[in-house]
């Protein structure tokens, strides 16, 4: 159950408490609380997400960037980029980033897995032993239209009996049509697949979301939903930021106690678990918290007078990202989002249609499609680099097909066709570092993004092959003018430069390793590497980025950590 202070605990010893209640935090909560035996504390800095509209209706979700639900951090200025500084969005409320994001349902390739199983030593990790864990986490429901999808997913592949609801497209996009004409027309270089995230993702298919009856499955909804949270032995306490983890008295390495705060650091609190401490604070906070612990490299923490409790350099470290540049082509239509935006009367329409009914355009995310592609085998990049996908089937690049964009503030005037290239096998690394030793201020976060030759190679291709994908005939008449008139390499590096966002798919900073690498921050188990009770759950233990969205990874290694936490403890 929900509440709201510690002395709302009648008993406060604890077999666990999680740290964040997102993706990761949420899965740990539920499956450890299956057990009644067992009590969790789960501590979120972020509040409830009951009744909030824009989280609720999956079409809304771009209000929810830069909302009161949104951390709001921002990158360090990125010296590829015209040292510009990017907005970096993650969920400051129950379900962390599952409450705010896009919904997009995408596993990665079966490779990104395997490789995942090589890095670690772990078998445990491959794409084969998964899927027990890939079928717990999903619900495949009809979309709300009940239009026929046969043709639009592979049934085979997907579970009906898991927990977070998927569906497909509730409600068409204008621009369906001519999209998988293209796929057909141009089938060599764009061919359609009919379910990427079969192991096999290369091509491009319709777009699979977390949505049940129109409205967003967020690990709040789902593994912290009614009948989960109002479990006796869960306790859940919103509005409470985590400070540092600490050692539990006199024990060296035991790390099982948590100090946070309510009122921004006026008063702290200091709880201890039985068992473990489950970290899940998500790819910029996890290691922010580790530092501010003493936990980090020695010489890094030092300069900012934090006393070092236990030296582990990678922490922070490894910060990986998919760079995106958002293309926006004018079109010759008015039946894009673009419309709904930038007519107040039009959104409150079809907002009260799906308050009503759970109808209409806003019971999806703006997506229709996803591409998920390589280079050439023969591109030139490949002289001066090993191609770094995970596998010959794994991509280099994504593409999103997005029927313009219900956002705020809309553009004066134009309907547009959304096409955004991002690279999916990203090679350049950041870091997440301390600003100072308040642990109420906000971490450094520097993607570095474009840091390497590869990445912007990647991108620069992607563009070009959009044009290639548009020149197909099923657009003809469509496509008013192009987001640029770059064409050589510095021209487009110039508008990348501009343009370029990340996709929010940070991962990496407390990245796991196999028991004998003396690199990495978790062991296999997702135990922090030399300390006992304090374990790791969430994006932030990716040894390498999936080609993927990256919430089904975190649903997957958090269902498989749930299990790993029930065994060592035989729960
Ligand atoms: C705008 C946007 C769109 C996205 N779209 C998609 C998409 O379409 N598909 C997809 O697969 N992925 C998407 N993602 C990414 C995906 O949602 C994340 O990868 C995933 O939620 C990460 O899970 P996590 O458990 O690591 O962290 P989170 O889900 O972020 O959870 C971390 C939780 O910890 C809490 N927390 C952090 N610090 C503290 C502290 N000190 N004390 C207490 N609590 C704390 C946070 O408030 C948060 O609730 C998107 C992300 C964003 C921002």
């Amino acid at each position: 159950a929900v509440i709201s202070t510690l002395d709302d605990l009648v008993d406060k010893s604890l077999d666990f408490v999680v740290i964040g209640a997102g993706a990761g935090g949420g899965v740990i909560a539920n499956r450890l609380t299956e057990n009644p035996d067992v009590s969790v504390l789960l501590i979120e800095a972020g509040g409830s997400n009951e009744g909030v509209l824009d989280v609720a209706a999956p079409g809304l979700d771009s209000f929810l960037i830069n909302s009161a639900w949104d951390w709001n951090f921002t990158s360090t200025p990125q010296i590829a980029l015209n040292n510009r500084t990017l907005a970096v969005s993650r969920g400051f409320i129950l379900g962390g980033t599952t409450s705010i994001n896009q919904m997009v349902y995408t596993r990665g390739s079966s490779e990104d897995y395997d490789l995942w199983a090589n890095i670690t030593d772990d078998e445990g990790w491959s794409w084969d032993n998964l899927q027990k864990y890939i079928r717990k986490n999903e619900r495949f429901t009809p979309p709300v239209d009940h239009h026929n999808t046969t043709g639009q997913f592979d049934p085979n592949v997907h579970s009906f009996d898991g927990i977070v609801s998927v569906s497909l497209q509730g409600f068409p996009s204008g621009i369906d049509n001519r999209t998988i004409q293209t796929t057909s027309e141009l089938s060599e270089e764009f061919p359609f697949n009919l379910d990427m995230n079969s192991g096999f993702q290369l091509g491009i298919g319709w777009v699979q979301a977390t949505i049940g009856d129109g409205t967003r499955s967020s690990s709040a909804a789902s593994y912290l939903g009614p009948s989960f949270i109002s479990r006796p032995n869960l306790h859940v306490l919103l509005n409470t930021r985590v400070l540092r983890v600490l050692k539990t008295d006199h024990q060296q390495s035991d790390f099982r106690s948590v100090e946070f705060t309510q009122d921004a650091g006026v008063t702290t609190h200091t709880i201890t678990a039985s068992k473990e401490l489950i970290i899940a604070a998500g790819t910029i906070m996890t290691p922010h918290i580790l530092m501010h612990s003493g936990i980090g490299d020695s010489e890094e923490l030092k300069s900012l007078g934090i006393q070092t409790v236990h030296h582990l350099p990678s922490v922070g470290k490894n910060l990986t990202e998919q760079p995106i540049v958002r293309n926006k082509w004018l079109v010759n239509s008015t039946g894009t989002l673009e419309t709904i935006a930038r007519n107040d009367t039009l959104l409150a329409e079809v907002t009260e249609e799906w308050e009503r009914r759970r109808m209409g355009p806003i019971v999806d995310p703006p997506l229709s499609f996803i591409g998920w592609l390589r280079l050439p085998e023969n591109s030139s990049i490949f002289q001066q680099v090993v191609d770094p996908a995970a596998g010959p089937n794994t991509s280099h690049y994504e593409l999103i097909i997005t029927n313009g964009a219900l956002s705020h503030p809309a553009p004066a005037t134009g309907n547009f066709l959304t096409f955004s290239t991002s690279v999916s096998s990203p090679t350049s690394r950041g870091s997440i570092s301390l600003n100072s030793s308040n642990p109420l201020e906000y971490p450094l976060i520097n993607f570095n993004l474009f840091d390497t030759a590869f990445d912007r190679f990647v991108v620069r291709e992607a563009y070009r092959n959009t044009k290639k994908f548009l020149a197909a005939q099923s657009w003809d008449g469509y496509i008013l003018a192009s987001p640029t008139n770059a064409t050589t390499d510095d021209e487009l590096d110039e508008y990348i430069n501009q343009n370029a966002a990340t996709e929010n798919h940070p991962v990496g900073t407390a990245a796991m390793s196999s028991n004998s690498a003396a690199y990495g921050v978790v062991d296999p188990d997702l135990r922090v590497k030399g300390l006992v009770g304090l374990r790791i759950v969430d994006a932030s233990v990716f040894p390498r980025l999936p080609a993927a969205h990256t919430q089904v990874p975190v649903y997957i290694v958090a269902e498989r950590a749930a299990d790993l936490i029930k065994d060592f403890w035989g729960i």
